[in-house]
């Protein structure tokens, strides 16, 4: 795909097993989460998750999503417990979208797609980077929040106050003292399987933590997102909205839940 993958109808979803081909390999992200058949394991230890706000480096418009990158060159801003062992450092976090409320999250729940997910991204210290970790099977962590339409929330304000400096692809600015917590819900239950990046290069490298609450979003704060650009400068104008893949076979992964 020389013109690089993307979510158009020419370089989207269904096109990226050309160039990935692990685009159809056998634990794939994102999945649809059936509460129902998902299995209570007592085992699951409760997630813990540690962040220094002061590991918070910059805001990134990345031609795809836009990320919030985070200094990882020590366990300052760490996730343990839950279905993993060993730490996991944060490394980003991300959100996708939908051009409209009734759609643009990736996993779904009974179907039901939520109109944004954020993704904090954390990888395994066992190996010496991130880049490492992504290509190994327990190399990555991903906490999953959805995001559902509902008074503004604050908590969103200081990431969006930000997108007027990364409005572009390859923008970014500083973006200094910010704690991922604040943007979590109050209960921390989760559900948890084995999957992959959701987007190229679909690595099969993810142990997936997706919150069962979710975190509320407005539909003003929403459109804010909607005016971002997936293209650079002095391009013609393309927004950055549907940037999310759809569900993709299970075959034959069992979901685990950490609650009844
Ligand atoms: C510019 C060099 C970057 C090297 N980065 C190489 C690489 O593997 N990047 C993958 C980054 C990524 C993609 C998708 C997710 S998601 N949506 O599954 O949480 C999380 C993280
Ligand atoms: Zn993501």
């Amino acid at each position: 795909m020389s013109h690089g993958w993307g979510y158009g109808a020419n370089n989207g979803p269904e096109k990226w097993g050309k160039d990935f081909p692990v685009a159809n390999g056998r634990r794939q992200s994102p999945i649809n989460i059936v509460p129902k058949e998902a299995q209570y394991d007592s085992t699951l230890k409760s997630l813990k998750l540690k962040y220094d706000p002061s590991n918070a480096k910059g805001i990134l418009n990345n031609g795809h999503s836009f990320q919030v990158d985070y200094e990882d060159d020590a366990n300052s801003s760490i996730l343990t417990g839950g279905p993993i062992s060993g730490t996991y450092r944060l490394k980003q976090f991300h959100f996708h979208w939908g051009a409209s409320n009734d759609r643009g999250s990736e996993h779904t729940v009974n179907g039901i797609k939520s109109p944004c997910e954020l993704h904090l991204v954390h990888w395994n210290t066992q190996y010496p980077s991130f880049g490492e970790a992504a290509s190994q099977p327990d190399g990555l962590a991903v906490v999953g929040v959805f995001l559902k339409i509902s008074v503004a929330n604050p908590r969103l304000q200081k990431v969006l106050d930000a997108f007027d400096s990364i409005k572009t692809k390859g923008k970014q600015t500083v973006f200094a003292n910010f704690d991922p917590k604040t943007l979590l819900p109050d209960s921390l239950d989760f559900w948890t399987y084995a999957g992959s990046l959701t987007t190229p290069p679909l690595l099969e490298s993810v142990s997936w933590i997706v919150l069962k609450e979710p975190i509320s979003v407005s539909r003003t704060q929403m459109a804010r997102f909607r005016g971002l650009l997936f293209t650079g400068e002095g391009e013609a104008p393309c927004c950055m909205v549907d940037n999310y893949r759809p569900p993709q076979p299970l075959k034959g992964r069992q979901v685990r839940a950490s609650f009844k």
